[in-house]
């Protein structure tokens, strides 16, 4: 469904340059649920923009369904059915939050469910401004129900788990899980949490902008725990995948 040939991309770094990608090449089929885990700095989030048209790669090409969307950016990819939920999402001063869910629904239908969904009660933010005054958590909550909403046939959701309390993130991976379960959309989730990896079909590790290590949860989690899994090791100088990411 959403397949990435040969993704590089590099950055100024002082004189030089630097490899944040290294020729990545995945293939992300249609209805399978997909982590992508490994190092603070490694490249996940980069290669989420990649895929999001946020950032352009150097080489590759990158394909949605079979079409070629190298050369489009966020706002085409999102009419094509990619949607994702930013690490840090976007704040609108002046825009209220049911302002952002009619948008996304195209309407009112369904709009107080999905703020009810992430554990909003819709009286107390449908009112408010999508601004600094949210909380982290609150926005990233409000950011899902957005996404949800939309029901885009891919979903790329950056750290999930990121500024939500241990409760509610309970609740979250019960609403990103039976989204998948009920769309069968693609479902790529960014995340370190081994809840969230549980439920991959497949885990990817992605350490120094490389594939380091792909398979499923059976395979792989064994191996983060273990902190054997390819140049972890080495990372984190022994220590086990769970205090390297700490
Ligand atoms: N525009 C940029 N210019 C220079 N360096 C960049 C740029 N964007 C990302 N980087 C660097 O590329 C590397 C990969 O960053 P990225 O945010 O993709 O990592 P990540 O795996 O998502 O990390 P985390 O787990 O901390 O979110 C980091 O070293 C980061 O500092």
């Amino acid at each position: 469904m959403i397949q990435l040939k040969n993704i590089s991309l590099s950055a100024a770094n002082g004189s030089s340059r630097m490899e944040i990608l290294k020729n990545i090449s995945i293939d992300f089929k249609k209805g399978k649920f997909y982590c992508i885990t490994g190092p603070n700095g490694g490249g996940k989030t980069t290669l989420a923009k990649v895929i999001m048209g946020i950032t352009k790669p150097d080489s590759g090409r990158i394909y949605f369904e079979g079409e070629d969307i190298t050369d489009t950016d966020i706002t085409e990819r999102a009419r094509m059915g990619i949607g994702y939920a930013f690490q840090q999402p976007p704040r609108f001063k002046g825009i209220r939050v049911i302002d952002i869910l009619r948008i996304a629904a195209n309407g009112d239908k369904g709009i107080r469910k999905s703020l009810k969904s992430v554990g909003l009660c819709p009286e107390d933010y449908m009112e408010r401004e999508v601004d600094a005054s949210l909380s982290g958590g609150e926005i990233k909550r409000i950011e899902i129900a957005t996404i949800l909403l939309k029901q885009p046939k891919a979903i790329i959701y950056d750290e999930p788990e990121a500024g939500v309390d241990l409760w509610s993130f309970d609740a979250l991976v019960d609403v990103i899980r039976q989204n998948h379960t009920n769309n069968q959309a693609l479902t790529i989730v960014i995340t370190h949490q081994e809840r969230i990896l549980s439920l991959a079909d497949e885990i990817i590790v992605i350490s120094d902008g490389e594939v380091q290590a792909r398979g499923t949860a059976e395979d792989i989690m064994p191996q983060l725990k273990s902190g054997i899994c390819c140049k972890f090791r080495e990372l984190c100088g022994g220590d086990d995948y769970a205090e390297c990411i700490r």
